[in-house]
């Protein structure tokens, strides 16, 4: 039985001839001198090994056979109508650069190609010259086609170099994104993992060794079984990602680690894309193993669970905490599972963390509690400390993991990390509110969401037998203290233990967290992700700027740093400033009516808002205007229609296009902000910046910011 090897160029594959090239795929997995598929050599082919095979009257698929240890192998290399099918296959050699020891496909006589080579720009003018790099390094180092590097050096600007970039899928276009970014020779080297290779005397041997590369899976997938078939030509494009992974990628989603790593990335560089490949991995190595991948929020969760059935439908997906697969879950719904399972222990747990009883700790504090307790309490801390945001993360920072359970060892326990310095008295006077938030919760007998998390955790500790043996976690850069220790105790001490995905520029709820002071230490095994595959790079640069010059601080106590590229350019981000309400609905919906007049798919459509409020109103603005759009909250995004959302809910997601309602903080927010301490008012600041850049790099082709003057 032949094995298919599917290339990126062929599984863009026309919609309408889908079927039938399934069907003609299949066929030639099975046996390829079925009648019908008329797989046959052409005359005076540049390359001996081309074949084509028909897959309907006026298709044909252009492919290459190689034959090496009694194994047969069909590259596909792409389907064009019968006359362009032959020109092709007639000009095409696959064989392995080498230099860097990867498949390439050349063209004998390329087609004339508008792209400059001829002018010949002054080493001032060329971008890779600025940054270094000579025509030698390009073709004898890294192995570019000399015509390629030629173009390259004659790139001006790093969108010339984009552009070049974009006529090349596969390993040249992402070496040419990664030296447009800065990267030395030697990183990229490196990174993509080249390596001259010596012929052995057997040609199809070698190509076949070529394709199993680790910088061949950006362009080149061997086909396991009729299902994967079907997913790569049913996913095209949009399910690329399931397939040709980047040789980066496919190193987190390999390796094994003696402890805890940590991946850290821009928004759409693909961390939750590592991270499902991951979980894939690590459950077909051992299908008995207790896999948990888990994220923020339930809606996050839900979007993992998705992508990992379109992944593999196989990969067993537990249905509770302990059981073999993969359970998918959000953190807090995690902590809940952990309770219920605990039974009659849970009492002396929920006593160990908060030294008392709760009757309902199942039940969840309603979110309002801390500032019911500002308000119906009598205080004399000053407005900077008696408010929700101080209160809460002095109580999640602080209180929850240490353990305290009254007033002598909050005055003595060390505040480690929190910006605001707190006098004796002062704490005394913060202790009463937490002890008036404490009574309050005793009446209902409920846990918050970071008690609980903390419980489970105390719960956890004291079991032999944990429930997990892998925990993969996403958006790391959110969870609390209390999640952190719940994450550490779900999971004994050994290698591939937990795996965290984190991008700190990202972090839009709570305070940040220093991962080691919960025993999780990462020591050297922290890499990060730099290429981004969602978002063109004009929106990029937009999106950067948001976040520029601001204090962003990583799991591991270090500055975040940036140096993302896009493979993919597009027109730079409409930016349109308003003086109402009603002229940013006004605007919002000309811009969505006309994409979807102009025949964008309502579902790849999508407005982000500040707030429920403004979400409702831009509904009813839409609807008034016959487009069919949708609140989005807990439910996933509608089909069919334009999703309309809050910036929070929109993490994690990606449409075609996207609009932004930009909103000034208003009067009522901006006084709550200037009350608090200034340390708490900066990092409010770097969320609400963080949150505008989570909308920005939503969209993955078109952007429009409207903004209040
Ligand atoms: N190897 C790949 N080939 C093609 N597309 C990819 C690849 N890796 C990731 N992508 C695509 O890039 C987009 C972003 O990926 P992903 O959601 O994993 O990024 P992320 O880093 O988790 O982003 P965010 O932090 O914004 O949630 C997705 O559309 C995904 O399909």
């Amino acid at each position: 039985m032949p094995t298919i090897i599917m290339g990126k160029l062929a599984s863009k594959i026309d919609g309408s001839i889908r079927g039938k090239a399934m069907a003609f795929l299949q066929k030639l997995g099975i046996d390829d001198t079925t009648s019908g598929l008329h797989v046959e050599p052409i005359e005076n082919a540049a390359d001996p090994r081309v074949r084509t095979g028909r897959v309907d009257n006026f298709w044909r698929a252009v492919m290459f056979r190689l034959d090496s240890g009694g194994e047969r192998h069909y590259v596909i290399h792409g389907i064009w109508p019968h006359d362009d099918a032959i020109a092709v296959a007639c000009r095409v050699r696959l064989s392995v650069n080498p230099i860097n020891g990867l498949p390439q496909i050349v063209e004998v006589e390329p087609p004339a190609e508008s792209f400059p080579t001829d002018a010949k720009p002054s080493a001032s003018q060329s971008l890779l010259v600025r940054l270094g790099h000579d025509r030698d390094a390009l073709v004898t180092t890294l192995g570019l086609p000399e015509r390629v590097a030629d173009q390259a050096l004659a790139a001006v600007d790093e969108d010339a170099v984009l552009d070049l970039a974009q006529r090349h899928d596969g390993w040249i276009g992402t070496i040419l994104v990664d030296l447009a970014a800065g990267d030395t020779v030697d990183s990229v080297v490196s990174r993509m993992e080249l390596e001259k290779t010596a012929p052995s005397g057997d040609d199809d041997a070698d190509v076949l060794h070529s394709l199993k590369r680790p910088g061949a899976a950006l362009q080149y997938a061997l086909i396991g079984d009729q299902d994967e078939l079907r997913r790569v030509i049913e996913g095209g494009d949009f399910g690329a990602w399931r397939i040709f992974l980047h040789p980066e990628q496919r190193r987190y989603v390999e390796r094994s680690y003696q402890g805890p790593f940590r991946l850290s990335g821009g928004a759409g560089t693909g961390k939750t894309v590592v991270l499902v490949h991951r979980a894939r991995a690590l459950a077909r190595r051992d299908p008995d193993a207790r896999i948990v991948l888990t994220t923020f929020t339930t809606n996050l969760a839900d979007a993992l669970s998705d992508s990992l059935t379109q992944l593999d439908p196989r990969v067993p997906q537990a249905k509770k905490l302990g059981q073999p697969g993969v359970y998918v879950t959000g953190v807090d719904a995690l902590a809940s599972a952990v309770l219920r399972s605990a039974g009659s222990s849970l009492a002396a747990s929920v006593r160990e963390v908060l030294g008392e009883d709760r009757s309902a700790p199942l039940a969840r504090t309603a979110g309002t509690r801390w500032r019911e307790i500002v308000e119906s309490t009598g205080t004399s801390l000053s407005p900077a400390l008696a408010n929700e945001s101080f209160l809460s993360s002095e109580y999640g920072h602080v209180v929850l993991p240490n353990k305290i359970h009254d007033e002598a060892e909050y005055l003595r326990v060390r505040r480690s990390g929190r910006g605001v310095a707190l006098d004796r008295a002062t704490r005394s006077a913060v202790w009463e509110l937490i002890a008036a938030y404490r009574a309050q919760s005793r009446v209902d007998g409920s846990l918050d969401f970071s008690e609980a998390a903390a419980v489970a955790a105390a719960h956890l500790a004291k079991q032999t037998d944990k429930p997990a043996d892998h925990v993969l976690v996403d958006e790391g850069q959110d969870l609390s203290p209390s999640h952190w220790q719940l994450l550490r105790a779900l999971v004994n001490e050994h290698p591939n233990d937990l795996f965290i995905a984190e991008d700190a520029h990202q972090r839009i709820y709570g305070t940040r967290v220093v991962l080691s002071r919960y025993r999780i230490a990462i020591v050297g095994r922290s890499q990060r992700l730099t290429l981004n595959y969602r978002t063109t790079a004009q929106n990029l640069h937009y999106a950067m700027n948001i976040i520029e010059g601001g204090q962003y601080i990583d799991l591991e106590d270090q500055a975040e740093t940036t140096g993302y590229r896009s493979a993919r350019t597009g027109p730079g981000p409409t930016i349109v400033p308003v003086e109402s309400l009603g002229a940013e609905l006004q605007v919002i919906g000309d811009h969505v009516q006309a994409w979807v007049r102009a025949g964008t798919d309502a579902d790849t459509v999508a407005v982000l808002v500040p707030d429920r409020f403004h979400r409702d109103r831009v509904v009813t603005a839409l609807t008034e205007r016959g487009v069919d759009a949708r609140a989005v909250d807990r439910d996933r995004p509608p089909q069919g229609r334009v999703a309309v959302m809050t910036m929070h809910r929109a993490k994690g997601t990606e449409f075609s296009k996207v609009v932004i309602a930009a909103d000034r903080p208003s009067p009522v927010e901006l006084a709550r902000l200037e009350a608090l301490a200034p340390s708490e008012r900066a990092d409010a600041e770097l969320r609400r910046r963080s949150l505008r850049y989570v909308a920005a790099t939503r969209a993955r082709d078109e952007l429009v910011v409207v903004g209040h003057k």
